[in-house]
């Protein structure tokens, strides 16, 4: 069964000696499919998933899932969460299938039934083969699995997971991406990670967090609505050697971005087509939505034309 709505009203957090690293978060969204947390370091994401996840108490503030409410009643929302912390790491003395097994053992099942999930999942993952690996031996990408194949094997409907993609190359992302997007059919999936592609491709809905604040949340399409240009222009080369080009009074750098409507576009496509340069030409991305909501040229490629 999935949960119905996660909501948020007024989440503070002040850490008592540190900063403030939640600035009353309100927002109320189903709990269904993927919820992805983006932000810079420092943001505030793993504080908001410690809190939600009952690892952390808020200074103030009220949060529940599915009616349940996370601060008041801790236990009863444990039973249906379960939780990869950022610094979550497979006991290297363990092997994948006791790793499983303990994991479930530690949430009340059985030890024949844990066994038999801990198969079942491994056999599923088609991680058959490493089962009885010590996790040391593991590589990075494996152990990841292991933690994430846990998860699938619990009774948990409500995950959470901190960066479980970090550090993982390409492949074995895209990997364990696609366990992601089989896991999110049947359960609720809050994720935090810092790459804004994995977000996009993934999520059902993204929250962005900046500096303890909650800047937008929504589905993609919702948050490219708040935007008022829909298309990103990206200028690729000019047959000048300053790179750059003016275009009615605007000037166009390689290697930048910027940000246009459909009307605009006709014109300034033409212009570009006359002018030799090459350029690509786009529906604005998260990452566009980012940096325009967030409100910073962090990166330095993209800006936003008033
Ligand atoms: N236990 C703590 N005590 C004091 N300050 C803390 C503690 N944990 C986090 N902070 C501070 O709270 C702020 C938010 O930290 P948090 O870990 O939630 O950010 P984050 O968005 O998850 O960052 P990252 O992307 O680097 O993991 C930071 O300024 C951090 O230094």
């Amino acid at each position: 069964m999935c949960a119905y709505y996660i909501e948020c009203r007024d989440i503070s957090k002040k850490y008592v000696k540190g900063p403030e690293a939640l600035k009353s978060i309100s927002f109320k969204v189903p709990a269904s499919g993927i919820l992805s947390l983006i932000g810079r370091n420092g943001a505030g994401k793993t504080t908001l998933i410690r809190i939600l996840s009952t690892e952390l108490l808020p200074s103030s503030g009220y949060a529940e899932i599915d009616g349940i409410d996370i601060i008041g009643e801790p236990d009863e929302i444990r039973k249906r969460i379960a939780i990869i912390p950022q610094e979550a790491r497979a006991i290297s003395w363990l092997t994948p299938i006791q790793t499983i097994t303990t994991f479930l053992l530690y949430r009340g099942i059985n030890y024949s039934e844990a066994k038999r999930r801990s198969m079942e999942v491994l056999k599923k993952l088609e991680l058959e083969q490493i089962a009885g690996k010590l996790n040391r031996t593991l590589s990075g990408g494996q152990k990841r699995k292991v933690l994430v194949a846990a998860l699938i094997a619990s009774d948990a409907d409500i995950l959470f997971m901190d960066e479980p993609t970090t550090g993982l190359d390409p492949i074995s992302r895209a990997e364990l991406w696609d366990l992601l997007a089989e896991l999110k059919r049947e359960k609720f999936i809050f994720l935090t990670t810092h790459y804004l592609e994995e977000a996009e491709r993934l999520s059902d809905r993204i929250a962005i967090l900046d500096s303890g604040e909650l800047k937008g949340i929504g589905t993609i399409s919702e948050l490219r609505s708040r935007l008022p240009k829909k298309y990103s222009i990206n200028l690729i080369q000019t047959s000048n050697l300053d790179g750059e080009i003016e275009i009615n009074g605007t000037v166009l750098k390689t290697g930048r971005r910027l940000f246009i409507d459909e009307e605009e576009a006709y014109s300034i496509v033409r212009d570009l087509i006359n002018k030799n340069a090459k350029f690509s030409i786009n529906p604005i991305s998260l990452e566009d939505i980012y940096y325009s909501i967030a409100k910073r040229d962090i990166g330095g490629d993209a800006y936003v034309q008033e």
